[in-house]
C-alpha cells in the first residue's frame, strides 16, 4: 500500500478542522460567496436581517429576530465549512506534493552521441533538450527515453516505493520529474517547459486550484437557482397577502422563510460533494484532468482495453524460431536477428537475445543499409542491406500482403499462393496458445515464424466479472491476429474482441460506440492509444505510459493497473449517486419547513391555519426559530456523508434510483418534522424563545 492511501483515511483530523474552520470565514467574502449563487443569496440576506436587527426598530430589533440573523450566518458558515473540509485533504497532499518539486542540477547533452555534459539547473531545461540521467539522479524533468534501460524510483509521484523499468522504444518510455534513477543511466528528450510539468499539474488538480464546475454541476446550479428566484418572488409577495388579511410579518420572519424554503442543503454541499469525489481518486492513486472525466466514468456503458501490456503483462517475448517452407532453425534465427537489429521495441529486443543465446549468432551490422522501424499501421518491421537483400518480420496478415505484393511485382501479374503450406498449421498452435505469431521473410520468401509469448496478468478475470455486475461490457482491442485474440479474450474473459486493429480502428470503434449513444471508456498507455485515449469519453493512461497518450488521456492511473477503471467507476457513480440523494433529501426537507413556518407567520390572522401546525409547535416565534435552527444544522449533519459519500453496491440503474428516493426522499420528508419538533422543546425548554 502506498504511504498516503493510509495516512488520511480518518476523515477528521484536528489540524484539518482547524484550517477549515479559519477557511469558512475567509470565504465570506463576497467575492468568493458569488461562486455559489444559493449560499450567496443566504449570505446577502442575513446581511439585511443583521442590519435591520442592529436598527432595532420594533420586532425586528427582538431576541429571537437576533437568534435568526445568528443562525443564517451559521448557515453559511456551515456551507463553507464543509467546502474547507473537502479541500483541506487536497491541500495537504500538494504540500507533501511541493516538497519533491526542489531544484536539481540536469546533465544537459548537446547531442545524443555526446561524451560530455554540463551541468545546468533543472528549471532552465526547455521541451526537446537532451539530458543524462544516472543512478542515484533525480529526472529533472518530464521526458522520453530515447537512450537506455533504468530502474526508477517513483514514490516522490506514486507513493509506491518499489522501483519500475523506463526504457526507450515501446510503451515504457515516460518518465516523471522529480522520480530517482536507482541504477543505470538513460538518455531523455525533454518533454515539458518548466511550470508545465506532470507534478506541477498534479499540484494544481489536488489543491482544487484549477477546479473548474463540471456541466452537470452547472446544470444542477441553474435548476437550484431558478427555485431560489421562485421562493424570492413568492416571499416577496407574501407581505401584500399578509396586508389584506390585516396581518403585520416581521421582516426578519420573511428572511427566515425564504432561507428555509430555497434548497441551502444541496447549495451548502454541492462543491464539497464534488471535490471529495476527486479526492477519493486521488486516494485511489489516479489523476483526473477535469472533475468531468469523473463523472462519465459513473456512466460508462463500454469499455475497451488493449491486449499487449494491458490485459497481459506486455513483456512479450522471443520464445521459439518454427521455421517453414524448407528453410533451416539457423537462416529464420539468422533473418530475425538481423531484422530486430536496431528494432527497439520489448520484441524486437527479445528476439536478439534468444537468437544470441540460443544459436550464439553473432552478425555484422556492418551490412545493413537501412532500418525499417516497427509502426502500428504497417505492423512490421525490419532492414534493407547492403547488398540489396530485404529482411521483415511482423504480424502475420500483415506479412501476407506484403509477401503477396512483391511476389506479384517480381512477376508482373497476379499473386501466387505466397505461403508454405505449414504455414497456418504453425500460425495456429501458437495463436491458441495465446502467443504472438511473428512471421519473417527474407526477399518475401516466408522463411518461418517468431513465437511470442505473453501471460495474461492474474485475477483480471474477477475484475471483469465485476464490471459485468456494473452493467459495462468489456471489449479487447488489439494489433494482434484473432486467432491470439481469441485465445486470450477467452482467458481473461472479456466480452468481446476486436483483432488487427490499426490506430484508426480504435478510434472508429469508439466512435461507433459513441453514435449509439454509449459512454466509452479506454484504458492504453502506447502512443498508438492517443487518438482513441483522446476519443474516449473516459481515457484512462497508465503512469508509465507514454507522454503522447498521458496527455491524450483525461485520467492517468499512477499505479498502471488497467483494471483501476472499476475503482474510478465506483467512484463516479458514488458521486453522482450522492449528489442525486442529497439534492432529494434537501428539496424533500423544505416541505416539511414550510409546515412549520407558514402556520406561525398566519395563525394570527387566520386562526384555521392552525390545523396545519401539525408538529404543535409551541409558538410561532419557537417555530420559525427552530426551523432556522434545523436548516443550518442539517448542512453540518450531511457534511460526513458528503465528504465519504453515499455507499455504492453494483445494482441496476432503477433498483438505486427506487432505493434512493425511497431513503433520501422520504427520509428528507419525514426528518425535519422530528428535527424541528425537538429543537422547539429544547429552545423553549432553555427559555430562548
Ligand atoms: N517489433 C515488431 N516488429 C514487427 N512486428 C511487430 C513488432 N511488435 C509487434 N508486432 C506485430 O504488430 C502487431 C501489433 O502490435 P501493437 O503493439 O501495435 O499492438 P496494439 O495495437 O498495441 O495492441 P496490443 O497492445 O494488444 O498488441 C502485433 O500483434 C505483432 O504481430
Ligand atoms: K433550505
Ligand atoms: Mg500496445
Amino acid at each position: 500500500m502506498s504511504k498516503h492511501r493510509t495516512e488520511d483515511t480518518r476523515l477528521l483530523d484536528k489540524q484539518l478542522l482547524q484550517q477549515a474552520l479559519v477557511m469558512s470565514v475567509k470565504k465570506l467574502d463576497p467575492r468568493v460567496m458569488f461562486r455559489n449563487p444559493i449560499m450567496f443569496v443566504v449570505e446577502v440576506t442575513a446581511v439585511f436581517a443583521t442590519v435591520l436587527f442592529l436598527a432595532g426598530l420594533g420586532r425586528e430589533g427582538s431576541a429571537v429576530a437576533g437568534q435568526i440573523c445568528l443562525w443564517l450566518w451559521f448557515t453559511v458558515l456551515f456551507a463553507n465549512f464543509a467546502e474547507s473540509l473537502a479541500e483541506g485533504r487536497g491541500k495537504a497532499r500538494a504540500d507533501s506534493l511541493r516538497q519533491t518539486k526542489s531544484s536539481t542540477q540536469a546533465k544537459k547533452l548537446s547531442r545524443l552521441g555526446a561524451r560530455g555534459y554540463e551541468l545546468v539547473p533543472s528549471e532552465t531545461l526547455r521541451k526537446g533538450d537532451l539530458v543524462l540521467v544516472e543512478a542515484g539522479d533525480t529526472i529533472p524533468a518530464d521526458g522520453e527515453v530515447v537512450d537506455g534501460i533504468a530502474s526508477v524510483n517513483e514514490a516522490a509521484i506514486t507513493g509506491e516505493s518499489a522501483p519500475v523499468i523506463r526504457e526507450s522504444g515501446g510503451d515504457r518510455s515516460g518518465v516523471t520529474g522529480g522520480t530517482v534513477v536507482v541504477s543505470d543511466a538513460i538518455r531523455v528528450r525533454v518533454t515539458a517547459n518548466p511550470g508545465d510539468s506532470f507534478l506541477d499539474r498534479m499540484i494544481g488538480l489536488v489543491e482544487g486550484a484549477s477546479r473548474q464546475k463540471t456541466p452537470n454541476e452547472i446544470a444542477l446550479t441553474i435548476l437550484l437557482v431558478g427555485l431560489t428566484i421562485i421562493f424570492l418572488v413568492v416571499v416577496a409577495a407574501l407581505p401584500l397577502y399578509a396586508a389584506y388579511s390585516g396581518a403585520v410579518l416581521p421582516t426578519v420572519f420573511l428572511v427566515a422563510l425564504l432561507i428555509t424554503l430555497i434548497p441551502t442543503t444541496i447549495g451548502g454541499l454541492l462543491s464539497a460533494i464534488g471535490i471529495a469525489g476527486m479526492d477519493r481518486l486521488v486516494k485511489a492513486n489516479v489523476v483526473a484532468k477535469s472533475g468531468r472525466a469523473v463523472e462519465a466514468a459513473g456512466d460508462v456503458d463500454t469499455l475497451l482495453l488493449d491486449k499487449t501490456g494491458t490485459i497481459t503483462y506486455g513483456n512479450r517475448m522471443a520464445h521459439a524460431f518454427v521455421p517453414v517452407g524448407g528453410a533451416s532453425e539457423q537462416e529464420l534465427a539468422e533473418a530475425a536477428l538481423l531484422s530486430s537489429l536496431s528494432d527497439d521495441t520489448p520484441e524486437g529486443k527479445s528476439i536478439v537475445t534468444l537468437a544470441r543465446k540460443r544459436y550464439k549468432l553473432s552478425i555484422n551490422e556492418g551490412a545493413i543499409a537501412e532500418f525499417v522501424p516497427f509502426s502500428a499501421q504497417t505492423r512490421m518491421s525490419g532492414v534493407d542491406l547492403e547488398n540489396g537483400v530485404e529482411i521483415r518480420k511482423g504480424a502475420v496478415d500483415s506479412m501476407l500482403r506484403y509477401a503477396g505484393g512483391r511476389e506479384a511485382a517480381v512477376s508482373g501479374g497476379e499473386s501466387l499462393m505466397v505461403a508454405p503450406v505449414e504455414l497456418k498449421p504453425v500460425v495456429e498452435r501458437i495463436s491458441k496458445s495465446g502467443g504472438t505469431p511473428l512471421v519473417v521473410a527474407r526477399d518475401g520468401h516466408l522463411l518461418g515464424v517468431v513465437h511470442l509469448k505473453d501471460i495474461v496478468k492474474p485475477h483480471i478475470r474477477e475484475r471483469f466479472e465485476q464490471l459485468r455486475a456494473m452493467g459495462i461490457r468489456t471489449v479487447m482491442v488489439t494489433g494482434d491476429n484473432p486467432q491470439t485474440a481469441a485465445a486470450i479474450a477467452a482467458e481473461a474473459g472479456v466480452d468481446d474482441f476486436l483483432a488487427e486493429a490499426t490506430p484508426e480502428r480504435k478510434l472508429e470503434l469508439i466512435r461507433e460506440e459513441q453514435a449509439k449513444g454509449r459512454l466509452v471508456a479506454m484504458c492504453g498507455d502506447g502512443s498508438n492509444d492517443a487518438p482513441a485515449l483522446a476519443q474516449a469519453d473516459v481515457g484512462v493512461c497508465m503512469n508509465d505510459g507514454t507522454a503522447a497518450a498521458k496527455e491524450a488521456g483525461n485520467l492517468i492511473d499512477l499505479d498502471s493497473d488497467p483494471t483501476k477503471l472499476i475503482e474510478v467507476v465506483m467512484i463516479g457513480k458514488q458521486l453522482l449517486i450522492s449528489r442525486g440523494a442529497l439534492t432529494t433529501f434537501s428539496i424533500a426537507n423544505d416541505v416539511a419547513k414550510y409546515f412549520a413556518i407558514i402556520p406561525a407567520l398566519f395563525m394570527a390572522a387566520y386562526p384555521q391555519l392552525a390545523a396545519l401546525n401539525v408538529m404543535n409547535l409551541t409558538s410561532p416565534e419557537s417555530a420559525i426559530l427552530a426551523a432556522v435552527i434545523f436548516n443550518a444544522l442539517i448542512i453540518i449533519a450531511l457534511v460526513p456523508l458528503a465528504l465519504r459519500g453515499v455507499k455504492y453496491r453494483a445494482a441496476s440503474a432503477g433498483a438505486l434510483l427506487r432505493n434512493n428516493l425511497l431513503v433520501y426522499g422520504l427520509g428528507g420528508l419525514i426528518l425535519p418534522f422530528v428535527g424541528i419538533k425537538l429543537i422547539d422543546l429544547v429552545i423553549t425548554g432553555l427559555g430562548l424563545v
